[in-house]
């Protein structure tokens, strides 16, 4: 099985400090990153991403548990002896030394012949198109070019694994998006299997193929990013991921109950339900249960179809294309829905309206804690 793995993690704990200043950032992480991989973690700050990839580089050692590189147990060796490289966000150039002889440095220190130098490092200024600035000193590039050039220097060895800590937090918005396009493309160019740490939950939805999503220490979830969205384990991964709305509920024939009574149907277990404000659907009473032929006579708040919700229309805030809506429950709990808006129209909606609110099928999860 880990033979098939890029990276293995066995049962990792990592402490720093001792007694009562003792900090675990990891605890007992376990984790298979394949071959060929784009993966993320992703997480807030502190969870331990950085602690994790500095034990996959070797920077540091773990406290307990392995971690093996292409099946063989790379625990304790240095990082020089791991065929993994790492990108950081600070790029960490030479910036006396030019854009060429920066990205050819990894391959003089593992004393790869002139000619082979110069192939290979004219081949990654291709790959991150920046050969018309070879023979440029790297202080000064802007800052998206100085991403290039890490990129390129230490992809240039080879490495079996490449890892990336947070490589596009210092880009402003516009060149962060060109560069998670770049990345993309690099890591399939080169099929070099891609660690890539972020706290940008966005980020790592659009990159990745798996995410594993951390907190205090620990893995909570490691899925596609789609699985990661639409079927979280826990709240803290709803949560971190999205917006949801999160509402209690207790169990009742058919489904389960709200706080202002209504009963609806939803998918997992546990005591929360979670739905995310884009799944909602607003109509005017009644209108859901004459969609379904059990037409509700008056519209009024008892009269509500037995899965749809009454609530009345609080804030609404417009983002362009859509807009977001405040829908307060009878109980006192709020949902937010993100409604589309007709093309150059208006709302329906107006605050203080009374309408019902319905999602389809599979669209509600049940979650812990
Ligand atoms: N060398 C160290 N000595 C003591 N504590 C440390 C050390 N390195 C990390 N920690 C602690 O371990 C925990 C995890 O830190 P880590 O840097 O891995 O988190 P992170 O998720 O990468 O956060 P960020 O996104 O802010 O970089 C934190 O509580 C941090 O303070």
């Amino acid at each position: 099985m880990s033979q098939d793995n890029a990276v293995t993690v066995e049962q990792v704990i990592k402490s720093f400090g001792q007694g009562s200043f003792a900090v675990r950032a990891l605890d007992e992480v376990s984790l298979g990153i394949r071959k060929g991989e784009f993966f993320t973690l992703l997480g807030p700050s502190g969870c331990g991403k950085t602690t994790l990839l500095r034990l996959i580089a070797g920077f540091e050692q773990p406290t307990a548990g392995r971690i093996l590189l292409e099946g063989q147990d790379v625990t304790g060796l240095p990082p020089n002896r791991r065929q993994v490289n790492t990108v950081f966000q600070s790029y960490a150039l030479f910036p006396h030394l030019t854009v060429r002889e920066n990205v050819g440095f990894g391959l003089r220190m593992q004393g790869r012949s002139r000619s082979e130098i110069a192939e290979r490092t004219a081949r990654m200024l291709a790959l991150v198109r920046l050969d018309h600035l070879a023979e440029r000193r790297t202080a000064a590039l802007s800052g998206g070019q100085q991403q290039r050039v890490a990129l390129a220097r230490a992809l240039a060895p080879q490495p079996a694994v490449l890892l990336l800590d947070e490589p596009l937090s210092a880009l402003d918005l516009k060149l962060r998006k060109e560069m998670q396009v770049e990345l993309k493309r690099l890591q399939q160019e080169t099929g070099i299997t891609f660690v890539f740490v972020t706290h940008d939950q966005e980020e790592a939805l659009t990159m990745s193929d798996r995410i594993g999503v951390m907190s205090e220490g620990r893995l909570q979830q490691v899925a596609p990013p789609r699985e990661i969205y639409t079927a979280p384990v826990n709240r803290f991964v709803a949560d971190f991921i999205g917006e949801t709305n999160f509402l209690p509920v207790t169990p009742a024939p058919g489904g389960v109950r709200l706080g202002c009574g209504a009963v609806v149907a939803a998918q997992g277990e546990g005591p929360v339900l979670c739905i995310r404000p884009e799944q909602l659907r607003v109509t005017t009473p009644g209108q859901a249960a004459a969609a379904r032929g059990t037409a509700d006579r008056d519209g009024s708040w008892s009269g509500a179809a037995p899965d749809a919700i009454p609530a009345t229309v609080g804030r609404l805030i417009y983002f362009g294309t859509d807009m977001h809506a405040q829908l307060h429950l009878p109980d006192g709990a709020t949902l937010t829905a993100r409604l589309p808006l007709p093309p150059g129209g208006e709302a329906a909606l107006a605050p203080g309206d009374r309408v019902d609110v319905t999602f389809a099928p599979g669209a509600a999860r049940l979650i812990g804690e």
